[in-house]
């Protein structure tokens, strides 16, 4: 289907081969499609076909093996480590699966840390950081750290995060892969809201054909092939219908060394943060 607008995204031709060894992985065989600007983008695909690999090289995280990735005109597999990084800090967001915060922060620092990152002025950026955090409904929850909050409020704040510098692109990798269904559709009105108000382009991964629903285009994969691209008339989306029966919590003892895996974890998380951000 012929589309209309500003192409924000175009994917020419990648491929991504992993090497184990002797053993020859091809995560990406060969794929190309288009973003437009203001769209909602889905990323389909089982276990293993792909999806995660393509949205990292769509975020510069991976290097591609052959084709050429274009944001807002861009080549940015050929920018320098540094102009990638500020690219990334102007233009692209992130929302993780397993939220990425950092949990010695509170929600307020964690959502002010990409304006830390952009160098806003401090009054500015708690100012911003408070209007986002209130707009995705956790105005009472600002002290709060990762957590002293529920799973849903966590991605909440991951969202906010991920919005609160207005960038014209952000990545979603399955946001909501860790939430119940109840929550899964709270977290995913709000990124929709969020990103039609602004006019923002979303590309999200997710391996749940329901959440497909929330999309303006949806790309099928496949063994790291494109299978199908579908175009959703968004006039045609009805709700889902899905249970909204909430999981029970799940109550777990951790021992020492799982202890310490968290704290080590949180350590990776900041470094990523600092990376990515
Ligand atoms: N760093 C890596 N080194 C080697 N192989 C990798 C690496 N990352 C991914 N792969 C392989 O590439 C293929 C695609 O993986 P990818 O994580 O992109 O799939 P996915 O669709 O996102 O899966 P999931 O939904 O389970 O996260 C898989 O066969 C995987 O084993």
């Amino acid at each position: 289907m012929e589309q209309n607008g500003e192409k924000v995204i175009e994917v020419k031709n990648v491929k991504k081969v992993y090497r184990m060894g002797r053993e020859r992985i091809l995560a990406v065989d060969d794929v190309s499609f288009e973003i437009y600007k203001g769209e909602f983008c889905c990323l389909l695909g089982t276990s293993g076909s792909g999806k995660s690999t393509l949205l990292n090289l769509m975020a510069g995280i991976e290097k591609l093996s052959t084709g050429q990735i274009i944001i807002k005109g861009k080549n940015i597999h050929k920018m320098s480590e540094k102009g990638l990084a500020k690219f990334r800090q102007r233009y692209l967001g992130f929302v993780f699966q397993s939220y990425n915060l950092i949990n010695s922060m509170t929600a307020l620092e964690n959502v002010e840390l990409p304006l830390v990152f952009k160098k806003v002025r401090p009054r500015s950026r708690e100012k911003m950081a408070r209007e986002m955090l209130t707009s995705v409904g956790l105005g009472k929850r600002m002290r709060h750290r990762p957590k002293e909050m529920s799973g849903g409020q966590q991605q909440r704040v991951g969202i906010a995060r991920a919005f609160v510098a207005k960038p014209e692109i952000v990545f979603a990798d399955e946001p909501t892969g860790n939430l119940d269904t109840r929550t899964t559709k709270e977290v995913m009105n709000i990124i929709k809201d969020i990103a039609k108000k602004n006019n923002q382009t979303i590309v999200m991964v997710t391996h749940d054909r329901s959440l497909a629903q929330y999309a303006d285009k949806i790309i099928h994969i496949l063994d790291g092939k494109i299978q199908e691209v579908e175009v959703v008339d968004r006039e045609e989306i009805c709700e889902v219908n899905a249970a909204e029966a909430a999981q029970q919590p799940e109550v777990k003892a951790v021992t020492v060394e799982e202890a310490i895996s968290k704290l080590n974890q949180e350590q990776e998380n900041i470094k990523e943060q600092v990376e990515i951000l």
